[in-house]
């Protein structure tokens, strides 16, 4: 769903231009040439993922199984309110969501999340999610916007992203909105210099890069992410014969983002097809899909991946045998006591131990270069 579905419509061409296209292609990695680890970069969490706060809408709509919008009602409204959902259920406030377009990101964040941000229903004001974010790149340490542009332009990774972009006229316009941020007027700027600029406020300044939503700083450190993300993700999913047989790899494949929505509630009856990607008339266009027919689909897969392809009981409700508890070393082998169904290592001598870890002579100090050996015979060390 993120590779096939949201990053297309995220990144557009510019998936290919990224590392040659790697973000689409599966990886052929195994699990030893994966030296980087499944780790998430500070700077995408504290900045480039929160980019999409910015595209919070100021509204929220809820719309009936015939997509007709029954309510509409302030973002900000809605917080510690579960009686949206109770009163009008997932499957409304999903329709709902589709008949709206998306702010664009950029740095005019939604007045729901700049200034009520978890307000209470009775409150006067609430938080500040644009502050929160900048403070939080702040408190993690990372460096400011320029300090990424400059190291990330050379990233052979993301160098192509940069060289379209400046080409275009991507960087002249972003420079002229950051350098007003260091501007002074009357005395006093929002920044001292240039090298303070943090990185989120960079990432919401920038150009998008052309057919994207987003400029390239952004676009680089979430694509860098989303790589590693997928080389892990592949091993784990990929990899047969561990709990996901290939049939159960299927069924994820199967997942779409329309999919998804079908399953959010009885009354969906159809959805767009590409879901992620904001179509004004997807009902005239025909870009639909019937949930009926996803939902037998997926039946289908989910009784052939459990009845034929996996064990009777399901690996958490396996029950583990005494033996799959203990491990006998030194070629020991576990037998399990009849009577107390306690677990119990037959030791090949001279070993011995509850784990068949010691030997005799792991106590018997040798001295002047002496080594010292089992006899059989005599069941002693010397
Ligand atoms: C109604 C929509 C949303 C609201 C109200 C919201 C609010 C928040 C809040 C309050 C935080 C914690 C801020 C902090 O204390 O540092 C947060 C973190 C975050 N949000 Fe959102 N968010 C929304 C949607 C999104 C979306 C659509 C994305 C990305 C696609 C996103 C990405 C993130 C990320 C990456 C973090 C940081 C998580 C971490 O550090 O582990 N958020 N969000």
């Amino acid at each position: 769903m993120v590779y096939e579905e949201m990053l297309p419509a995220h990144y557009g061409k510019q998936l290919d231009i990224f590392d040659n296209g790697s973000l689409q292609k599966l990886s052929n990695l195994a699990r030893d040439d994966i030296t980087s680890g499944p780790r998430i970069y500070n700077e995408f969490t504290t900045a480039a993922f929160r980019a999409a706060h910015s595209r919070i809408p100021k509204f929220i709509k809820t719309a009936d199984d015939r997509y007709n919008v029954f309510n509409e009602g302030h973002f900000e409204d809605s917080f510690f309110d579960p009686h949206v959902i109770h009163q009008q259920g997932t499957g409304d406030l999903c329709r709902g969501a589709y008949l709206m377009e998306n702010l664009k990101i950029s740095s005019s964040f939604g007045d729901s999340v700049r200034n009520h941000l978890l307000k209470h229903k009775k409150g006067q004001h609430g938080m500040d999610l644009l502050a929160i974010n900048i403070a939080r790149g702040r408190d993690h340490g990372i460096p400011g916007y320029y300090k990424y542009y400059e190291k990330l332009q050379t990233d052979p990774k993301c160098k192509p992203l940069y060289q379209k972009w400046i080409k275009s006229g991507g960087l002249s316009t972003t420079t002229k909105k950051i350098d007003k941020l260091y501007e002074k007027e009357n005395g006093q700027a929002l920044y001292e210099s240039r090298d303070d600029i943090d990185l989120y406020v960079g990432i919401l300044l920038e150009t998008h890069l052309d057919g994207a939503d987003i400029g390239p700083t952004g676009a680089c450190i979430q694509m860098r992410q989303f790589k590693i993300l997928k080389d892990q993700e592949y091993w784990f999913y990929g990899k047969t014969g561990f709990w996901n047989a290939a049939i159960k790899k299927e069924l994820i494949d199967q997942f779409d983002l329309a999919t998804v929505l079908c399953l959010t509630d009885k009354t969906m009856k159809e959805v767009q097809k590409e879901p992620f990607i904001y179509e004004n008339d997807w009902k005239a266009t025909g870009s639909t899909e019937k949930c009926a027919s996803k939902r037998q689909n997926l039946k289908i897969i989910f009784e052939k991946a459990y009845r034929k392809e996996s064990p009777a009981t399901p690996f958490w409700a396996r029950k583990i045998s005494p033996c799959e508890s203990i491990t006998c070393f030194n070629n020991g082998n576990c037998i399990e006591n009849e009577i107390n169904q306690q677990p119990k290592c037959n030791c090949i001598e001279p070993h011995f131990g509850e784990q068949c870890e010691e030997h005799p002579c792991d106590e018997y100090i040798c001295d002047n270069g002496g080594s010292c050996s089992f006899n059989n015979d005599t069941q002693t060390a010397e």
